[in-house]
């Protein structure tokens, strides 16, 4: 790739139980792009995305512009790298929260201990509720929410962050059409800002729409290339058993399932 990576991962391993689930990947992400993984159910997609968070433990190295990401001290990279993970309904110790607290999260690296949040906490925090459209429910509590409007405020929280990388692990579960539409819009802006954002994505169409796309079965990445590329498409025709067909519609790819 011509631009420099933002994220790259050397002869990464990771063990889940007892099981190895990712086997030896290399790979370099873009700066200033969207990335979105794909690849069938238990392919390690999800795995993955935690390994380049700093979220689980692993072999190999995965390096942050360069930095090995195991020397970043804690709230430097939770300041410079934004999670949103799988928020599922009532796991979380967060369905107390009323929607502005939780959204607050996302300011706790830009925060001292126990300093209450600053101006700009407060602006970035109605910047990101407002837009995911989540602002008016700012009073009540998460566990009140249906599954599409509790999404929409995790990444609310995740945009609070304002980190110049962002990880998404199936960031339209639950969102109607056209709120993945704007969840679409808001990551092309995001990557217009010199933004970098990598998302595994079901969607194969949302996906689709990515600047590159990272292809993975059984642990390993098996592609990496560009979205429109014709080798990227035989590529998840491979790791979806040639169940889906390509079609170029309206100036983009869509895969439809047959
Ligand atoms: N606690 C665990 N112990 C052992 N294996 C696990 C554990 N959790 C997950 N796995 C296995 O690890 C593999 C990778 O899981 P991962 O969640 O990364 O896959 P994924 O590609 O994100 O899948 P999906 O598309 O279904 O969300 C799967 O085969 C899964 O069964």
């Amino acid at each position: 790739m011509s631009t420099p990576a933002a994220l790259e991962a050397r002869g990464v391993s990771a063990r889940l139980g007892l099981a190895e689930v990712l086997h030896g990947i290399d790979l370099s992400l873009a700066s200033g792009r969207w990335t979105s993984i794909v690849g069938p159910n238990g392919a390690g997609k999800s795995t993955l995305l935690k390994v380049l968070a700093g979220l689980l433990a692993h072999g190999g190295e995965v390096r942050l512009h360069g930095q090995a990401l195991s020397t970043l001290p804690g709230r430097a990279r939770a300041r410079r790298l934004s999670w949103l993970g799988q928020g599922v309904a009532g796991e979380g110790s967060a369905d107390d929260l009323t929607v502005y607290d939780v959204a607050m999260l996302g300011r706790l690296p830009h925060q001292r201990w126990l300093a209450a949040p600053s101006a700009a906490d407060r602006a970035a925090v109605e910047r990101a509720l407002r837009s995911t459209q989540a602002w008016d429910w700012r009073e009540r509590p998460l566990g009140q929410l249906s599954g599409g409007e509790r999404q929409r405020v995790l990444l609310a929280r995740a945009l609070a962050v304002e980190a110049e990388l962002l990880l998404m692990d199936e960031p339209l579960a639950n969102l109607d059409p056209p709120h993945q539409a704007d969840w679409m819009r808001t990551v092309q802006a995001l990557v217009a800002e010199g933004k970098t954002v990598v998302s595994v994505l079901h969607e194969l169409n949302a996906a689709l729409a990515a600047d590159a796309m990272v292809v993975m079965a059984a642990g390993r990445v098996t592609h990496h290339g560009g979205c429109g590329d014709a080798a990227t498409h035989r590529a998840l025709e491979a790791v979806f058993d040639h169940r889906v067909a390509f079609h170029h519609v309206a100036g983009q790819w869509l895969a439809l399932p047959h």
